[in-house]
């Protein structure tokens, strides 16, 4: 596998720096415990927080990339998403929507809940729409911040098994998760962070 994430000495005053790779269709976990700084490194990958270092996607420079264009390909899902228009269907583009109606069923979501207003949906159905709408993007590398947390077991494995079929199909992730049971189902390469420190952790 070729390396499609290369990560060089990124660091902000706040954390970092860390140096690693992802190869296409990996995943690496993350564990460790709160307020360790794992969404600090996920926010400086997506380059929503400011730092320093070079991150190279596919070969190609951030530097040389237009900012709305790195975030699309290099898609950040925090804990708790952001909606910033009513309905969950506002936020998709309507070429997406074919990739959005073949998501829905794969998370047990009806497509009713498209056009329900967003603070109307449970905490585990706004979860999974927002990892829809993360998948929506077509993004080469997602990191994703405890995609889970919210969720009851049958969805949980309904999610686990979209990511395993997005992985095989090239898809890079980052996964921030609590949860031993999933890092070792999902990751090949088990990290943990610890001060803002990032070390490899026991598989
Ligand atoms: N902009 C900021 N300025 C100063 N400190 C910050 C800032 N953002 C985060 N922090 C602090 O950095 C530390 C790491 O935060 P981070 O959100 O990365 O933790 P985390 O490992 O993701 O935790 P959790 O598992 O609870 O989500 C925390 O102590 C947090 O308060």
């Amino acid at each position: 596998m070729s390396a499609r994430l290369q990560v060089h000495h990124v660091q902000s005053p706040l954390a970092g720096p860390y140096t690693f790779e992802l190869a296409a269709g990996a995943c690496i976990t993350i564990s460790g415990p709160s307020g360790s700084g794992k969404s600090l490194l996920l926010r400086m990958l997506c380059d929503l927080d400011p730092n320093s270092g070079e991150v190279l996607l596919d070969g190609v420079s951030r530097a040389n990339m237009a900012a709305p264009v790195w975030r699309s390909q290099v898609v950040y899902q925090p804990a708790e998403p952001a909606w910033w228009l009513p309905a969950a269907s506002a936020h998709f583009k309507p070429g997406q929507m074919p990739r959005v109606r073949e998501l829905l069923p794969q998370l047990n979501l009806s497509p009713s809940l498209l056009d329900q207003e967003i603070s109307r949906l449970s905490t585990g159905e706004r979860q999974r729409m927002a990892l829809i709408r993360s998948l929506a993007c077509a993004p080469k590398v997602l990191l994703l911040d405890e995609p889970t947390a919210a969720l009851d077991p049958e969805s949980v494995a309904a999610t686990e098994t979209l990511l395993r079929k997005e992985l095989l199909n090239g898809l890079s992730i980052i996964l921030v998760t609590h949860s031993a049971t999933q890092a070792q189902a999902l990751g090949q390469r088990h990290m943990a962070m610890h001060n803002r420190v990032l070390s490899e952790a026991a598989a």
